[in-house]
């Protein structure tokens, strides 16, 4: 069952970075040295696949990474991996080092790349999730959202605190480009007073109404978070909307940013990323090819990529309907 073809594999990380990019990097060279594999490191993505930044790994490479935040094979953004010709030089860049199979972490851009270079080239790839928005089918859990979710929390928190002791109310964006994970779970286990995602427009009356109610049941430490692609604007905006209604809160407003993408990877993302690590690997090896390993309900799932990148997978109702029920 094994295909004895694969014998270099190439392991990139792509996008924006997220927290367990390095476990799953560890666990993919682990489990490649356990089958006899050589794995090379393609150095900033795909730019360092064009740029041929590529490097053999040994085991010294991989030594206390999988508790460290971001990625040591780095991360880009790569727009001349977009246009057939780059991809072109990318490919050359592989048959030159001899390798025939490539393990992509990455989020839903990374992942069309690599379902877009098995078209054109045949390229045996796998895809692992790797971003901290959690907007990809096929698995329930993306790597770096736990970690992510985490930071944000404990941030919001502290926000509480001083919120609390001014009587303010704050605006906290949080990261998710398209994606209202984030948000939601950060409103959820943070008393937010209301969550604004990109998946639901809220009307800026609807966020009024409940503020006013709130303030009647004098319900202290007013925190809003907003996911940054919210459908009413960045919480600058939403603030900025809110005060010409409300004009006696004290209003500010707190832009999380990068932070939530660093910081060591949770337990739960260090165990996501080594199983999905495994899971490329052996994925590979038994011709699963053009898929994302992904774990749904605890075990490893291969979903077609190009199926994992459809937009279909929205912030739960039901996470929606318990953050509205809890914020009132
Ligand atoms: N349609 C596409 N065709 C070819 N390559 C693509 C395509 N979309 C994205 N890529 C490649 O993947 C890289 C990363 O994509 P993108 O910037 O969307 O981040 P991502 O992987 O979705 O991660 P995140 O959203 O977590 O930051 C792009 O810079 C580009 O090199
Ligand atoms: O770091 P950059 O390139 O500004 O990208 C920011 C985007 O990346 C993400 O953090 C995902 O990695 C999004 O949530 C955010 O919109
Ligand atoms: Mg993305």
């Amino acid at each position: 069952m094994e295909n004895k073809a694969i014998t270099k594999i190439g392991v990139l990380t792509s996008g924006g970075d997220a927290p367990g990019m390095n476990s799953a990097v560890r666990a993919v060279v682990r489990s490649a040295f356990y089958y006899k594999l050589e794995v090379f490191g393609i150095y900033r993505g795909y730019e360092g696949l064009i740029q041929d930044d590529i490097k053999k790994l040994n085991s010294r490479d991989i030594a206390y990474i999988l508790e460290r935040g971001g990625t040591f094979l780095k991360s880009a953004r790569s727009d001349e991996f977009r246009t057939p010709e780059g991809r072109k030089i990318a490919y050359e860049n592989l048959k030159k080092h001899g390798i025939d199979a490539l393990v992509v972490i990455g989020g839903d851009g990374s992942l069309t790349g690599a379902h877009l270079f098995y078209k054109e080239f045949g390229v045996p790839a796998i895809g692992l999730p790797g971003t901290i928005d959690n907007d990809l089918a096929g698995t329930d859990f993306t790597i770096g959202f736990d970690t992510a979710c985490n930071t944000a929390i404990q941030a919001i928190d502290k926000i509480r605190d001083t919120a609390t002791s001014h009587d303010r109310l704050f605006f906290v964006e949080v990261m998710g480009r398209d994606a209202g994970f984030i948000a939601i779970n950060a409103g959820i286990g943070s008393a937010a007073a209301a969550t604004l995602i990109p998946e639901k427009k809220m009307p800026i009356e609807t966020l009024i109404e409940r503020l006013k109610v709130r303030e009647k049941a004098k319900k202290q430490a007013n925190v809003v978070i907003v996911a940054e692609g919210g459908k009413s604007g960045g919480a600058l905006e939403i603030s900025q909307k809110v005060k010409k209604f409300l004009p006696n809160y004290d209003i500010k407003v707190t832009i999380l940013g990068h932070l939530q993408r660093g910081g060591s990877p949770t337990s739960f993302d260090r165990l996501l990323s080594s199983k999905l690590g495994v899971a490329a690997v052996e994925g590979l090896l038994h011709g699963k090819y053009d898929v994302m390993a992904g774990l749904i309900n605890n075990k490893v799932v291969y979903t077609p990529i190009k199926r994992a990148i459809v937009d279909d997978k929205d912030v739960d109702e039901e996470d929606f309907r318990v953050a509205k029920i809890l914020s009132t």
